[in-house]
This record gives structure tokens, sequence and C-alpha cells, in this order.
């Protein structure tokens, strides 16, 4: 059977980090770390991510600041809030919940955020820095994923990592990273050439391509470790929709270790972005420009 990686175990883990950071910021005399949240419209997912989002920094010590916006809301006025939130100090971190609505360009939204509370590692000057190695504030699933992996095992160099789906927020980042820790990495997508092969040959898989239960049990080779990052909700009957991963996870027991859906990679995700903030927070504090090295 396959280890099953509890990552509300592992989140638990870095929240304790996270408080002792907070812990201390605050027994210095600082202000404890600020989460501003933006959540422009009614998704109801969105509404229940933003939620958590909020009730974990109350957990945590961190301030929360909540803005919740109509969907109707000018990408105008949504880029004048970060403008506001940019300059004000009790803030450490920004956060734009997405998708945002069509009629806003997401992208120059994550770039008005000032990179050092680029909380949630999107603005291209964090994407850079990470890339190149030189700092940056990393994405948070992203890191949550690596954070998984080496829960596992710790040194992962020379690996073969293949990831599915190559999206700005799970699959180039997780590329990237795995990259940095010395593994050999594919990224496939749905142009891909015979990718049941590609992951069969894969030491660590990660699956995030949004397709119910894609990874089959002959992708996976026995002893690898595979990390589910879909979040696919079936529609049951009178309500009860259920949540499906990327991989059939029955089927992949003879891997080394996989992530179960939900308790998986979901819970690292605010556990990350709850650890960026406080990290941003103890840089500024230090006089620094914010949250510009990462230490996990
Ligand atoms: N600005 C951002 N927007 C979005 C991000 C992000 O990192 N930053 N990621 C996702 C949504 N997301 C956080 O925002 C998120 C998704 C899933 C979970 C989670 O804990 N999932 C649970 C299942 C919960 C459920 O029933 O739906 C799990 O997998 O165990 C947390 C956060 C898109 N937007």
């Amino acid at each position: 059977m396959a280890e099953i990686i509890d990552g509300r175990a592992v989140a638990r883990e870095l929240d304790q980090q996270t408080q002792e950071i907070v812990q201390s910021l605050v027994a210095e005399g600082h202000a404890p770390p600020g989460l501003a949240v933006v959540l422009v419209g009614n998704d109801p997912a969105s509404e229940i991510y933003v939620g958590h989002k909020t009730k974990a920094c109350e957990r945590l010590g961190l301030a929360s600041f909540e803005h919740r916006l109509a969907e109707t809301t000018s990408e105008g006025a949504l880029l004048a809030l970060i403008g506001e939130l940019n300059d004000r100090d009790e803030v450490d971190g920004i956060l734009v919940q997405v998708p945002l609505p069509d009629h806003i360009d997401e992208a120059r939204v994550l770039e008005a955020i000032d990179p050092a509370k680029d909380v949630d590692g999107f603005h291209p000057v964090n994407v850079g820095r990470v890339s190149a190695g030189t700092g940056g504030i990393r994405p948070c699933t992203p890191a949550g994923v690596v954070m998984l992996i080496k829960s596992v095992e710790r040194d992962i160099a020379g690996l073969d990592a293949v990831v599915i789906g190559r999206s700005n927020i799970v699959g180039k980042p997780v590329a990237t990273l795995l990259l940095a820790e010395g593994c050999t990495v594919t990224v496939t997508h749905s142009k891909t050439r015979d990718l049941a092969a590609k992951c069969a040959r894969a030491d660590i898989l990660v699956a995030a391509v949004g397709k119910p239960e894609l990874v089959r049990g002959d992708w996976v080779k026995p002893g690898a470790i595979v990390i589910d990052v879909g979040i696919n909700r079936t529609q049951g009957g009178e309500g009860k929709g259920r949540l499906l991963g990327d991989v059939a996870f029955d089927e992949v027991q003879h891997a080394r270790a996989v992530t179960p859906v939900p308790g998986g990679v979901g819970p690292m995700t605010i556990a990350m972005l709850l650890h960026n903030t406080a990290q941003a927070a103890r840089t500024f504090a230090s006089g620094g420009e914010g949250g510009m090295t990462q230490d996990q």
C-alpha cells in the first residue's frame, strides 16, 4: 500500500513555524503581520477559500483585512484599491483571489501589487527571481507541493519528475521549483504525445490538469511519489457532489506515496500563504524590501 501523504499534518507543522515568526515579531514590539484579501464577485468556491484564509489568520495571530467587491467592480476601482493597500504599512501581504471576472485583466491586476507584498508569488518580479534562483516569493501551491514531496524524500536531486499541466499558477512554477531541487523535469500538456508512457517513467509525478482521475494505475511507476493537485467537483444528486483528484487514487497503491483529495495539497496552499505573509512582515521589520527570501 502506498503511504498517504497527510497534507493537513504537514500544513500544521508549517503553521507552527508561522506562529513562531508572528510571536517573535510581536515580542519585538512590531504589529502582527497583516494580510489583505481581495475578492471580486460571488464565485462560491472563491468565497469559501477567502473565508478559510481569514479564519487561518485569526488562528495564527495575523491581522486580516478582507475586501469583498461586487462582480461589477471596474478594473480601475480594483487597481485603485491595490494602490492603497500597497501604501498601507499595516499590510504586509496582498492577495487577489483568482479567477477574476472576465471584464478584468488579471495580469494587469497582479502586476499592480507591490512585489514585496505579493504573498501569492504571482508577480513577474517574483516569478523571475524564483526562476533565476535569486530569492523572490514562492507561489503557495507549488511551494506546498515541494514541501509534501520532501516530507517523503528529503533529497530529490537527480530524480525524474513529470508535471502534467502548464498553468502559470501551478504547472510552470512546480517545474521551476523541482528544477531548483535538482530534478530532471518534463512538463506535459494537452499536446503531449504518449502522456501515459512519459508519466510511467517518473520518480515524481505531479498532476495539475483539472481532469478527474486522468492518471490511471498503469501511468504510475512502482515506488513513485504521486502528488495530486486536482480538485474536481462531481455532480451528485441532492447536492451530494464529491471531490475527485486528477489521479485514480485506488489504482496507484503501488506508488511509494500519494496525496489524497481532499486533505493533500489543498491545505498546504493556505498554510504557505500565511507563512509567506509572516516572512514578508519579518523582512519589512528588518528594514528590507519585504518577503524576498524563503527558507523552508
Ligand atoms: N490568489 C489566489 N487564488 C487562487 C489560489 C491561490 O493560491 N491564490 N488557489 C486556488 C484556490 N485556493 C486558494 O485560494 C485553494 C484551493 C483549495 C484549498 C483546499 O484546502 N482544498 C481542500 C478541499 C476544499 C473543498 O472542499 O473545496 C483540500 O484539497 O483538502 C485551499 C485553497 C485558486 N485561486
